[in-house]
């Protein structure tokens, strides 16, 4: 008898077994071009099933990959046998995940029962919206929640509005979570939409900043991935489109911007994580934000929220060459690295994307810039690896404080600067 139940056991948490039991983070430290092409030749090894948080790019920057159970042993023999430094920073992700998901169940039942939305917790979908619509008709003299468009599995997509004035205002755009498994940023989003409305008409540069221009805030670009990495596949990134011919799903939505659109730094292969889609804003995600941003017209910020690696950055990420207006952008960024720096110590890189991390083409940034939207930064947020996309729900808060100190030193500049 005992037997049949050990079975039944075993083989119940087979099937019960998480996506990622087992699975484990290697950072690995990349110290010249030679270990960056070995990499690669990683990378690209078929059916391996390795999945790349971060890819060999510069020697600055370390790898991180997520290694399934099964491939430990040919992924360790790998490094090892070409001298590879590594270090294994998550032992099981799947302790990670179950940790994340009782979390979330914990705070839906408080939030519940006390009707207050815990800004130090990760939420759903459902409740950031709520939490937007909370916000628009507790300050419906400062902020409306406009719809733009519907998400290719006809989510709405959300914005919230900022204005204290009529007509089409100087404009600062606020994405958040194009990728959908880089859960810190929607959670920062939200935040500061909160924190905006908290501070405006007693902090004066959150006061100065509504009373000559807007601002608009996306907390959540990709609905559906993120409804997809909450219900689905923790990590997914891309859009939940379907491509005629392939039963691959989806489309980087930071590869579908018409800027260096089909270049190198995105991939031609639906099942890639970089596929820049089939066209240029082929994702409906994609394109109601670049339709709403071109009919406004007066747009002088794009700034692109992302996780993780701690970085600040400008374009071009398509390409090498520097920006006519390098040097003040770069110069913008210090000094916002430096105000978000002044909080809890946390460090940031500037720099332009293609130097500073890899070559990327069509990137929201890149397209912003690219039509006159002189002021285009991307965040990566915390952290450089240690927990990577499943950073720990006690660090939200501390991660959107400091984030929007860095986020008032650009608004305050775009103001201060008009062009
Ligand atoms: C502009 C690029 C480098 C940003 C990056 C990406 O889209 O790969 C995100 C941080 S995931
Ligand atoms: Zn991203």
């Amino acid at each position: 008898m005992r037997w049949i139940v050990f079975f039944g056991a075993l083989i119940g948490s087979i099937y019960c077994k998480g996506k990622f039991s087992g699975h484990q983070v290697f950072q690995i430290k990349v110290w010249d071009v030679n270990q960056i092409r070995k990499l690669k030749e990683l990378v690209n090894t078929k059916n391996s099933k390795l999945n790349f948080w971060k890819v060999p790019a510069t020697t600055e920057r370390s790898v991180d990959v997520v290694v399934p159970p099964a491939s430990l042993k040919l992924v360790k023999s790998f490094l090892e046998s070409h001298g590879l430094e590594y270090s294994v920073s998550i032992k099981n992700l799947q302790d990670l995940l179950d940790k994340e998901v009782k979390e979330m169940k914990n705070n839906r039942r408080k939030e519940r029962s006390n009707g207050n939305f815990n800004y130090g917790a990760y939420h759903t979908l459902e409740e950031i919206y709520q939490e937007m619509g909370r916000i628009a008709s507790e300050y419906p003299q400062l902020v409306c929640r406009l719809q733009i468009g519907l998400s290719f599995e006809k989510r709405p997509l959300y914005v919230l509005k900022f204005s204290t004035g009529e007509g089409k205002r100087p404009a600062i755009w606020l994405n958040a979570g194009i990728h959908s498994r880089e859960w810190v940023t929607q959670a920062t989003a939200i935040w500061i939409a909160r924190k905006i409305v908290s501070d405006f008409g007693i902090e004066p540069n959150i006061t100065s900043i509504l009373d000559e221009m807007d601002i608009f805030l996306m907390p959540v670009a990709n609905p559906d991935g993120y409804v997809y990495s909450q219900t689905k596949d923790r990590l997914w990134r891309k859009t939940r489109s379907t491509t005629p011919g392939s039963h691959c799903v989806g489309v980087d939505p930071n590869r579908n911007w018409d800027a260096g659109f089909y270049g190198k730094g995105s991939s031609d292969d639906p099942c890639s994580d970089l596929y820049h889609g089939p066209k240029p804003h082929s994702e409906v995600e994609v394109k109601s934000v670049m339709d709403f941003i071109k009919s406004h017209g007066n747009f002088k910020s794009f700034i692109d929220i992302h996780s993780y690696s701690q970085l600040l950055m400008f374009p071009y990420g398509y390409t090498c060459t520097k920006a006519r207006d390098f040097d003040e952008l770069y110069k913008v960024g210090k000094e916002a690295a430096n105000a978000l720096k002044s909080l809890f110590g946390t460090k940031y890189k500037v720099g332009a994307i293609c130097p500073t991390v890899y070559q990327a083409s069509g990137s929201s940034i890149d397209w912003a810039y690219e039509n006159g939207i002189k002021y285009a930064f991307t965040f990566e947020l915390r952290d450089t690896g240690l927990y990577g996309f499943f950073l720990p729900a006690n660090q939200i808060l501390p991660t959107a404080q400091e984030t929007w100190l860095a986020l008032q030193v650009i608004v305050k500049h775009v103001k201060d600067h008009p062009y």
